[in-house]
């Protein structure tokens, strides 16, 4: 049963915790309908959402609000889903291990009315509304932000319920942030089309002279300017296609940083601890703008600006978009190289089913020639980061395959070092296979690749045999 109570708008199921987001300590005992999931190992504990109504929608079509005020000390979280779906998330370390128990690294600055750390503040930027800038000299792959959700939304919930059953529910996830939280996420920036600009929602949430309405409309576009989408968070999933499934979420200060074309920061999200982190990948110095890029920046400037203009509204005049006519036109042929050559070229890095593959793929390798030109054409555009290690690991592939050891393990150290620099993990595929080939070429599954398919693919690797001579 499930009914929208026409005094306050919200849903009530089965008359059990009427209004939760809005009186959460009056409902102590509101509990997931879905119920504690089973224990992944010894070490866990099963957890169970402290609060999961209102929902929308029936049968696989439900759709609850799932928060937990004490997540990540206190910082809390709220999330949009299934019951099936929260108790896949339930079951994942960060909720059942106290080990995986994440603090947030920002605290909140009184002074500056912002939320800050050693490493970086919040405060206004010319044109741009806020950004964080660095409070100390950051160097590439230093691990400047680290932050869990606020609010997470299943995209499956557009599909199953209204426009304004989404609303509502959006709308409730933020109303079950603790306080502080809450009141954060309510001044961030609504940039949208009408221009209409910030809207700031303070005060007694849910209090009489709330609109309820109003609250939603600002939620919504909330989101639509600061979400990211998150794929896979953690679940504990049972198919392939599960762990496709993808959370529009919200992170309270990382929403807070701007766009550049050539950032000076990446992010990549961790499932395991459930949290958003940010890396330098350039020099940043004390008082600079921190930057990350909001779209795929190997594109050419009118792909560029198209996309910033119709999901965020704004032109884009970072220095990379604002060249002089004579250096844009230079760089849009450049980038024309550049994606071609890695159109042709990163399936090697990306084979299914690993990031890296095991076994030698179908594809075929970039001559050293072609990963050297890859190579230059991402530095000349000035791409640091992910694509530069992505450069690297195809040059290192290029110069194994064609049997040059050297030229593989210079390659494929800068590889490693890129990757760690983004944030890839020490014992992740990336990184491991990289090693692997600096320390071993002979022994790396791509050692001679060019040679052994040219003589009718024969894997392994095996002597020379007079076959193999030029
Ligand atoms: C995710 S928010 C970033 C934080 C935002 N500046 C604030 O004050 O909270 C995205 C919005 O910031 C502004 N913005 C981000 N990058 C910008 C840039 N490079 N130039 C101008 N405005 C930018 C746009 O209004 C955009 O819709």
């Amino acid at each position: 049963k499930v009914m929208l109570d026409p005094v306050t708008r919200l849903i009530d199921i089965d008359g059990v915790c009427p209004i939760p987001a809005l009186l959460p300590s009056f409902f102590p005992t509101c509990r997931d309908s879905a119920g504690p999931g089973p224990e992944t190992n010894t070490t866990t504990t099963p957890y169970t959402w402290p609060l999961s109504t209102p929902c929308a929608g029936t049968g696989p079509d439900r759709y609850c609000v799932y928060s937990d005020p004490d997540f990540a000390h206190g910082h809390g979280i709220s999330v949009i889903t299934t019951p099936a779906r929260a108790a896949q998330l339930s079951r994942s370390r960060v909720f059942t291990s106290a080990s995986s128990s994440f603090s947030v690294s920002a605290s909140f600055d009184e002074t500056l009315n912002a939320p800050s750390s050693p490493k970086w503040r919040v405060q206004p930027i010319a044109g741009k509304g806020q950004g964080l800038v660095a409070a100390r000299a950051l160097r590439p792959g230093d691990v400047i932000l680290r932050e869990t959700p606020s609010l997470m939304v299943d995209y499956g919930a557009w599909a199953a319920l209204s426009a304004e059953d989404v609303r509502r529910l959006q709308a409730q996830g933020v109303g079950s942030l603790p306080g502080a939280h809450r009141v954060g996420f309510m001044g961030l920036s609504t940039h949208d089309e009408d221009g209409e600009g910030e809207e700031e929602i303070r005060g007694e949430w849910g209090g009489r002279g709330m609109n309820m309405t109003r609250v939603e409309g600002v939620v919504e576009r909330i989101m639509e300017t600061n979400a990211f989408d998150i794929y896979h968070a953690g679940e504990v999933v049972e198919t392939e296609e599960e762990e496709e499934r993808t959370w529009y979420t919200v992170f309270g200060t990382i929403s807070r940083m701007n766009h550049d074309c050539r950032p000076n920061a990446d992010y990549h999200f961790d499932a395991a601890t459930l949290t958003h982190n940010i890396h330098a990948i350039a020099p940043i110095a004390p008082g600079e703008e921190i930057t990350i890029s909001y779209i795929d920046n190997i594109q050419p400037l009118a792909a560029r600006q198209s996309h910033i203009q119709r999901t965020w509204h704004f032109q884009c005049t970072c220095a990379q978009c604002t060249q002089p006519g004579s250096l844009s036109t230079s760089s849009s042929y450049r980038l024309a190289q550049l994606i071609a050559l890695r159109t042709s070229y990163l399936p090697l890095l990306y084979h299914n089913p690993s990031p890296l593959p095991s076994q030698p793929p179908s594809i075929s390798f970039p001559t050293p020639q072609q990963a050297h030109l890859l190579l230059s054409l991402t530095a000349q555009e000035r791409l640091l980061g992910t694509p530069l290690y992505e450069a690297h690991a195809l040059a290192a592939l290029a110069h194994s395959a064609s049997g040059d050891a050297w030229g593989a393990v210079r390659e494929a150290r800068l590889a490693e070092e890129w990757a760690l620099v983004v944030g890839k993990p020490g014992d992740g595929a990336e990184v491991r296979d990289m090693r692997g080939l600096a320390g071993d070429p002979g022994g790396h599954w791509s050692w001679m690749w060019n040679r052994r398919g040219r003589i009718g693919g024969r894997k392994g690797g095996g002597e020379r045999t007079g076959e193999d001579e030029e």
